[in-house]
């Protein structure tokens, strides 16, 4: 399992306008490794995780999947998964609704079908008791579980976190920590952005530390 390239970024650069925010970066991530990516505000934090999760297009560089080189804004490739800030739930849906629509619209699948694949991922977040009902009635802990159920629904191999504890309650970050220690031992590789430090830190394999480019 380890050893395995599952993401490498090569003279990855961005610029917004005459701005540049992302110059020449090269990064390398092993199956399994949890990245945090970590910063100052405006260093550039989100506009590399949205690089990654195909949000954005590089202005220059290379992205390899085991060393083969892929394009994550192809819209046909859900190798990267990600859980947004705010968890971007759809409110007129419930969680199980939530959890189906992308199988059933993107992959085709049917109603049961999907139903049948988001049990065992309802049941490893603890989300089981929790499937009819909809976004409003959730805690914000309920509500970012119920996005990583919904990430993980496509299969990705790298799952990408904008801020997973900046909404949340501190005796719940330990929560969030323990999610992300067992995904990884399912083989997902993660990339966090945090303020957190002492969370990015803690749970992280590896750090980056990126900064804003001076002019
Ligand atoms: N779509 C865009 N168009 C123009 N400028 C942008 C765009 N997105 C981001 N920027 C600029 O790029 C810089 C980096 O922004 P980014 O959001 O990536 O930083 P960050 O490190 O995530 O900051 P924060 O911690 O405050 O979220 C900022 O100066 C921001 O204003």
């Amino acid at each position: 399992m380890s050893g395995n390239k599952v993401l490498e970024l090569k003279n990855i650069s961005k610029s917004f306008g005459t701005r540049k925010i992302i110059d020449k970066l090269n990064l390398s991530l092993d199956q399994g490794d949890i990245l945090s990516i970590i910063g100052p505000s405006g260093a550039g934090k989100t506009t590399l995780l949205r690089l990654i999760a195909g949000l954005e297009s590089a202005d220059s560089g290379k992205f390899l999947h085991n060393g083969k080189e892929f394009d994550p804004t192809d819209r046909n490739n859900h190798l990267v998964g990600m859980v947004f800030q705010d968890y971007n739930l759809f409110p007129n849906l419930s969680v199980m609704d939530n959890i189906t629509l992308a199988p059933i619209m993107v992959n085709k699948m049917s109603k049961a079908e999907a139903e049948k694949a988001a049990a065992p991922v309802l049941d490893q977040l603890d989300l089981d008791k929790f499937k009819t009902l909809y976004p409003y009635q959730l805690s914000g802990g309920q509500k970012q579980r119920v996005a990583i159920a919904r990430a993980l629904q496509m299969k990705p191999e790298i799952l990408c976190y904008d801020e997973p504890t900046s909404a949340l309650d501190p005796e719940l970050v330990g929560k969030v920590k323990d999610i992300f220690l067992k995904l990884k031992q399912t083989g997902m590789t993660q990339v966090i952005i945090t303020h957190d430090h002492q969370f990015g830190k803690a749970v992280a394999d590896k750090i980056l530390k990126v900064e804003p480019i001076e002019k």
